[in-house]
């Protein structure tokens, strides 16, 4: 009883805030159709929405009830994650500043914040990481985090920041990277090391699962008659490509705002979501997303005008990661950074780290990694003192992300690759997996097993292909610059023999510093 009459309290409280929100009438007529929670930071209302659900992956579910859990009953004091955000530079812009208050008032219960993904290719990319992040400090400042797998909205594809409409994906590979992404969403916020003893929870859901089974009548019934035109046509994203005339925008890619804006009615109806981040190029669908929710379930008399309060619902954008030159991170650039291992190994996403430029990598501990900001101005003011050893920061910043992102496993495997991988280093005995990591960086060649036992090292370098001719190996050899997996080779004579073949699977041969070859052998 009490907990309720201070839910009312507080909900009143709430509603004051709210009633300063713009707020547009809708049809009494589709408002009988539509769900009318007067829940306000009430998950899970019980909706009687049309379109179906099912869970893709649930981690973790979370179970909150209604009134018992209105009030936090663990009201300590909560960090705020909005100043947080704001002095790491990952904040661009929220759709309301009582965000600001709201996140960190520990009288009301956690907000729960989504984040989308499209399946547009196998892997998230380090640009795609920041909506990890930023969904990572919201749990670590003891709010939930919902993870969105676009199986829908990538079957339509995001026009927003792209100049032309994105190829088709067939199913095949639609599932494939659905099932990739997934993978790394899951991994990187469920096993986050370092989350707090308080930190919320976390879901992960496919947009399919409610979209598949929606009908065209029903959307431009339930959703489509809510959604203006005017405010549609005056995105950034439809603004753009309108600019082209040539090249125009398809019906469906013109849709893709509401597919977005109709995810966060769902979510925030069925899973009681009420905040959406994403990069700054999703304002429009982010606040595409507010606006309908405002629109159909905002409260209303039966001559639509509104009697009650809007929920409260936030949208949260973060700025675009640019490296130094000015482009951004992303997977149509050059050498994109995969946060998948099979497409960029943890020792290779290591090394990118290692060796970003000084100008970049004090920006990047502050927006990638998790280290307060006063160690972050410390490695910044070691930096400037002589003496510094040179790439001490950067080392710090690589540990850090790449465990973020691979796990302590792959840290060690990371860095036990890159000690290893120091041609002479033979103290660090090399393994078949530390040698496949660094195989997609470096030429490798299949050799059969009989074709490489008992053959002398040297021709073994030029039929693998590592050097041009047996007088250029044995000059190698003279200078001291040969090495079989890592260890210096200092005869000519020297055969291979079977030891010599890592786990009975590879060899490495190096020659110099740079020129490496991995031999798998079959
Ligand atoms: N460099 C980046 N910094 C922050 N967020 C990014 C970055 N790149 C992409 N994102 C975010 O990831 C989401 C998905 O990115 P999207 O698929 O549009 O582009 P992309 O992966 O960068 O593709 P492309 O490289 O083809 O432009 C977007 O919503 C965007 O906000
Ligand atoms: N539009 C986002 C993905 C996304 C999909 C569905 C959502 O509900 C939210 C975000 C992108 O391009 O990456």
């Amino acid at each position: 009883m009490a907990a309720a009459a201070g839910a009312s309290a507080i909900n009143s409280g709430l509603r004051s805030l709210l009633l300063n929100t713009t707020l547009r009438p809708f049809t009494s007529s589709l408002l009988r159709k539509l769900p009318l929670p007067t829940h306000l930071f009430l998950p899970n209302t019980p909706s009687h929405h049309n379109f179906s659900h099912r869970p893709f992956c649930s981690i973790s579910p979370l179970t909150t009830s209604q009134e018992d859990n209105f009030i936090d009953p663990n009201s300590k004091s909560r960090p705020n994650v909005l100043h947080i955000l704001e002095e790491r530079g990952l904040l661009e812009s929220v759709t309301s500043d009582s965000l600001r208050s709201v996140c960190s008032d520990p009288s009301l219960v956690p907000l729960k914040v989504y984040c989308g993904f499209d399946p547009t290719a196998e892997s998230l990319h380090l640009g795609n990481l920041l909506g990890i992040i930023v969904l990572s400090w919201f749990l670590r400042c003891g709010h939930n985090a919902v993870g969105i797998i676009g199986g829908a909205t990538g079957r339509i594809g995001d026009p927003s920041g792209k100049s032309l409409e994105r190829p088709e994906l067939d199913l095949v590979t639609l599932e494939k990277n659905i099932s990739g992404i997934a993978g790394i969403v899951k991994k990187i916020l469920v096993c986050s090391p370092g989350v707090c003893e308080n930190a919320g929870e976390v879901q992960i859901l496919n947009n399919y699962d409610w979209w598949k089974d929606v009908k065209f009548l029903d959307f431009l019934r339930n959703v489509g008659r809510y959604a203006r035109v005017g405010t549609m046509m005056s995105k950034e994203s439809v603004k753009k490509r309108l600019e082209n005339a040539e090249q125009g925008m398809s019906y469906a890619e013109f849709t893709y705002q509401l597919l977005q804006g109709y995810d966060f009615v769902h979510l925030y109806e069925k899973e009681g979501v009420n905040v959406q981040i994403g990069g700054s190029d999703q304002w429009g669908n982010i606040t595409a997303g507010t606006d309908l929710i405002r629109r159909l379930i905002g409260k209303s008399s039966e001559n639509g005008a509104v009697v009650g309060s809007v929920p409260v619902v936030f949208g949260l954008t973060f700025p675009l990661l640019l490296k130094s030159d000015g482009t951004k991170f992303g997977k149509s650039e050059d050498g994109a950074i995969w946060l998948s291992a099979s497409l960029l190994s943890p020792y290779k996403f290591y090394q990118y780290f290692f060796t970003v430029p000084d100008d970049d990598v004090v920006r990047f501990l502050k927006i990638l990694t998790f280290l307060s900001i006063e160690e972050i101005a410390e490695l910044e003011r070691d930096m400037g003192k002589p003496g510094y050893v040179p790439n001490t920061a950067q080392r710090r910043l690589a540990e850090e992300v790449t465990r973020f992102v691979h796990g302590q496993e792959g840290l060690e495997e990371a860095l036990k690759a890159t000690e290893a991988l120091k041609p002479g280093n033979a103290d660090t005995k090399l393994d078949w997996k530390t040698i496949e990591g660094i195989a997609a960086d470096v030429p490798s060649c299949s050799m059969n097993y009989d074709s490489v036992l008992n053959i002398p090292i040297l021709d073994l370098y030029v039929s693998s292909g590592l050097l041009e001719s047996k007088s250029a190996a044995r000059r190698m050899l003279k200078q001291g610059g040969l090495y079989l997996n890592n260890a210096k080779v200092d005869s000519e004579s020297k055969k291979i023999e079977a030891d010599d073949i890592v786990d009975d699977k590879v060899i490495l041969l190096s020659a110099g510093k740079k020129n490496r070859m991995v031999v798998r052998i079959s």
